[in-house]
C-alpha cells in the first residue's frame, strides 16, 4: 500500500496492519467528506466530538514535551501543542459558529465513549510508557490526516462542501507538520532503537500502539456516522 512520504517508521507501522489502514483511510466517513456526500449533521456530530478530540490531544502532546529527551523533540511537540489549540481547533470553532453553536457549548459537551477511548488510551500509552510509546499511539492521527487529506483533495475542488475540511489537512502548511513530525520521529527511533529498529526487541509493542490507535480511528469514523 502506498501513500505519501513521512518517513520510514510510519512506512513500517502503516505496513504492519494494513487492513487496519485501510479502514481507517477509506472509510465510508472519508469517502462522504470527498464526495460531499457525507450529511451536514454527521459532520457537525464528528466535529464537535473533534473539538474534544483535540483538548485531551493536546494534553497528550503537552505530554511529549515532558517525555522529550532532546531539545529538538521538545521544540517541535511544543510547537504541536501550539499549532492544536491555536489554529486546528480555530477551523472547529469556525464551523460550529457558522450553525450556531458557541465555543463554550464546544467545551462543554459530553464526550462519546469512543472518544473516551481514543484520547485516553493515547494518553495512558504516553504515562505508562516512554516518549516512543506515545509517539506510535499518536502516528496514525498525525500522519493518517495527512495521508487523507491529500488523497481527497486530488480528486475534489476548494468549493466541495468540505473543502475546508480537506484544504486544512491537504495544504502545505499541515504537510510541512507531517513532514517535520516524521523526521523527528526518525531520529527519537535511531536514538532509542538504533539503526533496525523493526528488529528490536520493543517494535511489536510499539507496532500495537499503532495498530490500536489505527483501529480507535476506525471507531472514531464510525462514531461520526451514527449522528447523522
Ligand atoms: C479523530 C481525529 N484524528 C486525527 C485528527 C487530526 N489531528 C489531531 S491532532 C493533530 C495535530 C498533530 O497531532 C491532527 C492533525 C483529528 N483532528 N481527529
Amino acid at each position: 500500500m502506498s501513500g505519501p512520504n513521512y518517513g520510514q517508521t510510519f512506512a513500517h507501522m502503516r505496513e504492519g496492519c494494513p487492513a487496519q489502514w485501510q479502514a481507517y483511510s477509506r472509510h465510508a466517513f472519508v469517502q462522504g467528506l470527498g464526495d460531499g456526500t457525507l450529511p451536514r449533521a454527521a459532520f457537525l456530530h464528528y466535529l464537535v466530538q473533534d473539538y474534544l478530540f483535540l483538548v485531551h490531544f493536546a494534553r497528550a502532546w503537552s505530554l511529549a514535551v515532558v517525555k522529550s529527551e532532546t531539545l529538538e523533540e521538545m521544540k517541535i511537540c511544543a510547537a504541536t501543542v501550539e499549532a492544536l489549540v491555536n489554529h486546528e481547533m480555530a477551523h472547529h470553532v469556525q464551523v460550529c459558529a457558522a450553525e450556531g453553536i458557541s465555543e463554550q457549548q464546544l467545551f462543554d459537551a459530553r464526550e462519546e465513549l469512543e472518544n473516551i477511548a481514543y484520547t485516553r488510551y493515547v494518553l495512558d500509552a504516553g504515562l505508562q510508557g516512554d516518549f516512543l510509546d506515545l509517539m506510535a499511539a499518536l502516528a496514525p492521527c498525525v500522519f493518517g490526516y495527512g495521508e487523507i487529506g491529500l488523497r481527497l483533495a486530488q480528486n475534489s475542488g476548494a468549493d466541495a462542501p468540505y473543502g475546508g475540511w480537506i484544504n486544512t489537512y491537504a495544504a502545505p502548511d499541515y504537510q510541512t507538520v507531517c513532514a517535520t513530525i516524521g523526521a523527528m520521529l526518525e531520529g527519537a527511533v535511531a536514538r532509542r532503537l538504533g539503526d533496525e529498529p523493526t528488529g528490536s526487541a520493543r517494535w511489536a509493542a510499539l507496532q500495537d500502539r499503532f495498530t490500536t490507535a489505527t483501529e480507535l480511528e476506525v471507531r472514531f469514523w464510525d462514531m461520526g456516522l451514527r449522528g447523522a
